[in-house]
């Protein structure tokens, strides 16, 4: 069945975790193509890579992938309500505990712990929606103690928020050779757990204002990358072929 986002154009594809961050980027900007993967970076690198590949098998192909939703945010620099964009999608508990601390797995000798969007996307992104920059961390377990929280804020300065799902979402856009962004609206504080102060309503508010905002830029970046440059081939002019 088509869904917004599916017409002949170059495509944005976004990637939330639940059908309540999914709906409220859509009614941000319909022009995307927005699906649920599930929570948790698992769930969605395999919804992302499946989804990037059908859209290859169909002919078709999406020129960015936005992981959006909403997080945790460092707070006092980035409190409820805020808006994030990331300057790099980081795997912020994929590594090993030693006894001299957290070892990435990049200390291990393995993979990647972070990606990077295109720069000037994501600070076009922050510019129209007026969102703090820095890195996103992307964790398995969510935070619930301040110590938990000065731990990855002294691993990773300058972090602006907290989620379970950017890095998977960029392993798999990664692996496509399809660029990728994250964009989260805070719905909690980073730290001790209280359920109580979860703004969960106000985040998804703000999830939807955000791609109201940053929804054209998306849509233009997707486009220009799609234009064929100067010296590729056109789908006309195979390779060593002069158009007629
Ligand atoms: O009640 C808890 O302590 C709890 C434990 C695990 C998961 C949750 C969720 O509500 C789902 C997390 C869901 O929302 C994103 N999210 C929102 N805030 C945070 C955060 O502070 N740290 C990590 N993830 C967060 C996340 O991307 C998931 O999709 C509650």
């Amino acid at each position: 069945m088509p869904r917004p986002g599916d017409g002949a154009g170059p495509r944005v594809l976004v990637v939330t975790a639940v059908d309540a961050e999914r709906d409220a980027v859509a009614a941000g900007c319909p022009d995307v193509t927005a699906i649920a993967a599930g929570v948790g970076p698992a769930a969605a690198a395999a919804a992302t890579a499946a989804e990037l590949a059908t859209a290859v098998a169909h002919g078709r192909s999406y020129a960015l992938v936005v992981s959006a939703g909403i997080g945790g945010g460092f707070a006092p620099a980035v409190p409820v309500g805020a808006t994030a964009v990331a300057t790099a999608l980081v795997a912020a508990d994929l590594g090993a505990v030693t006894p001299d601390g957290f070892a990435d797995v990049t200390a291990l000798g393995f993979g990647t712990v972070a990606h990077r969007p295109p720069a000037e996307l994501a600070g076009e992104v922050a510019a129209l929606t007026g969102a703090h920059t820095g890195p996103i961390l992307t964790v398995s377990t969510v935070t619930g103690t301040a110590e938990r929280a000065a731990e990855l804020t002294a691993r990773h300065p300058g972090a602006v928020a907290e989620a379970m799902e950017g890095f998977g979402v960029a392993e798999a856009a990664a692996r496509a050779g399809v660029p990728v962004l994250e964009l989260r609206t805070v719905s909690n504080a980073v730290g001790p757990r209280d359920r109580a102060a979860w703004r969960i309503p106000d985040a998804l508010r703000a999830l939807t204002a955000a791609f109201r905002a940053a929804g054209p830029a998306l849509t233009a970046y997707a486009a220009a990358a799609a234009q064929p440059r100067p010296s590729e081939p056109t789908p006309d002019a195979p390779p060593n072929q002069e158009a007629p």
